[in-house]
């Protein structure tokens, strides 16, 4: 039988008081604290170990290109409104913060958590909600336009190897797109034209500060990588450059994004939900929605996580600084 697009273990009650009163145990004012976070892992150690066991056969077998949580202990109605505004300019409730930390001691089973010092203002956890002014942006903080779906920051050797997704709120159940690549329906010759190192990976506007701050370079690379038959993929339709030189690398690249859309599911996250996405095997996007700003509307937070810690250390400003300077 062939294993779930998205594995599921929901919690039961008693695993997810379980994990309410761990992260009441910790005294930690926020996830970004860099003594939280060289801790991480070993509080995670203390999370139920079905639940541990069922993250790490996600991880080492990689069965599934994406799983997912449901029933984790996110008390929204005590968090308050979505949040307008971003970054670090907004206080946060006691359970905000809980929830923060129960993201970051999931995550940490997967690997270690980390950040872009241009992207949500370097922050660990970011706040998809909708702004008013990204509203007819691909952003994850955007609304009235679609996400196509991607791998996550494909332009940079660092992106993350999964991220996470845990739904605050969703109440007008706004779908996320996943997907993954049937390799079987890629012919040979397909293959080996994406497994060549000629396509240009950019970085997607999140990234952009102001003027004065630098924007990202692009890097070059292929789309398939990893073991010729089951790869590896990077990919963001919206910001990729094709060689113009190759002939057939457009049909290829056709053929891709064929075999990877005959197999989308949609699936809307709940309040408590935490989705994993593995980013080199899943593609992810959201569909569009109406935003009304008043406070009630979709909230999720992103978490990007590391199975090497080590490949950015010449990008971080010493080994336990978790933000990765783009
Ligand atoms: N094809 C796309 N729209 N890609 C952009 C994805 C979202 C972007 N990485 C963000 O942080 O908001
Ligand atoms: O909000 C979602 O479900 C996915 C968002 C996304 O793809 C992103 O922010 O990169
Ligand atoms: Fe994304």
């Amino acid at each position: 039988m062939r294993p779930p697009v998205v594995a599921e273990y929901t919690l039961s009650s008693t695993e997810a008081e379980h994990i309410q009163s761990l992260a009441e145990s910790l005294d930690v004012g926020s996830v970004d604290d860099e003594r939280f976070l060289t801790r991480a892992a070993v509080w995670a150690g203390e999370l139920p170990r079905n639940l541990r066991a069922f993250l790490e056969d996600f991880r080492a077998t990689e069965g599934s290109p994406a799983c997912r949580v449901a029933g984790l202990p996110v008390d929204s109605e005590r968090m308050g409104p979505t949040p307008v505004v971003a970054g670090r300019r907004r206080s946060k409730a006691a359970s905000e913060i809980r929830a923060e930390l129960v993201a970051v001691l999931l995550s940490s089973c997967l690997g270690d958590v980390f950040g872009w010092r241009l992207q949500h203002d370097g922050l660990l956890i970011h706040d998809l909600a909708p702004r008013p002014e990204h509203e007819d942006t691909g952003l994850g903080t955007g609304s009235r336009q679609h996400i196509n779906w991607h791998t996550e920051d494909s332009f940079h050797p660092c992106r993350a190897d999964y991220v996470g997704l845990l739904c605050v709120r969703n109440p007008a159940q706004v779908p996320t797109t996943i997907g993954f690549l049937d390799i079987s329906l890629l012919s040979d010759a397909d293959r080996r034209m994406l497994a060549e190192p000629v396509f240009t990976f950019k970085p997607d506007p999140s990234y952009f500060v102001s003027d004065a701050e630098p924007f990202p370079g692009p890097d070059r690379g292929s789309i398939l990588y990893g073991d010729s038959a089951d790869p590896y993929l990077r990919f963001d339709q919206d910001y990729i450059d094709l060689p113009a030189d190759v002939a057939g690398v457009e049909d290829a690249v056709a053929c891709l994004r064929r075999a990877i859309e005959v197999n989308l599911i949609h699936l809307s996250l709940r309040s408590g939900d935490f989705l994993f996405l593995d980013n080199r095997r899943a593609v992810h996007g959201r569909a569009s929605f109406q935003a009304t700003y008043v406070g009630t509307e979709r909230w999720v937070k992103r978490v990007n996580i590391t199975s090497d810690l080590k490949r950015s250390r010449h990008l971080r400003g010493s080994a336990s600084d978790r933000v990765i300077r783009v």
